[in-house]
């Protein structure tokens, strides 16, 4: 019998809250849980043009938005990347985005997709 749309994605959402968990659970100050404000960093909403946090990843999760793991992927990395734009080298942010990046690429690299999406079979 063929698997329906719906059971690909419960499969698919179960493993990207999973993989959330984890990441967020490296955020231990909170800097990515939330949306960046203008009040608290001046012009970002200026110079970031695609922002993106933990908790519009869960929404997107809940909605059925990503088709995979490398869309998830995606907008980890630009949540990422987006800090290392707005911030310098020497500030906290900068440092904490760098090294969310590292557990990231490492816990979602090529392999262990393939892992995943195997196991979604
Ligand atoms: C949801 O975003 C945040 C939430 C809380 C805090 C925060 O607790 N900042 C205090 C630690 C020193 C002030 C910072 C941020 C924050 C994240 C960021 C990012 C991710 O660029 N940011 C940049 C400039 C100024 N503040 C921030």
């Amino acid at each position: 019998i063929t698997k329906s749309h719906q059971d690909d994605n419960t499969n698919l959402n179960a493993c990207l809250d999973h993989l959330l968990r984890i990441l967020s659970r490296k955020d231990k100050q909170g800097f990515f849980q939330y949306p960046v404000t203008d009040q608290f960093a001046p012009g970002y909403s200026t110079i970031i043009t695609r922002p993106m946090d933990f908790s519009t990843m869960k929404k997107k999760i809940s909605q059925d938005d990503y088709y995979n793991i490398i869309e998830f992927r995606a907008d980890f990395e630009l949540m990422c990347e987006n800090a290392m734009k707005y911030n310098r080298p020497d500030t906290i942010y900068w440092q904490a985005a760098k090294k969310l990046l590292a557990t990231g690429s490492k816990l979602m690299n090529k392999d262990k997709i393939l892992g995943f999406r195997r196991s979604l079979e």
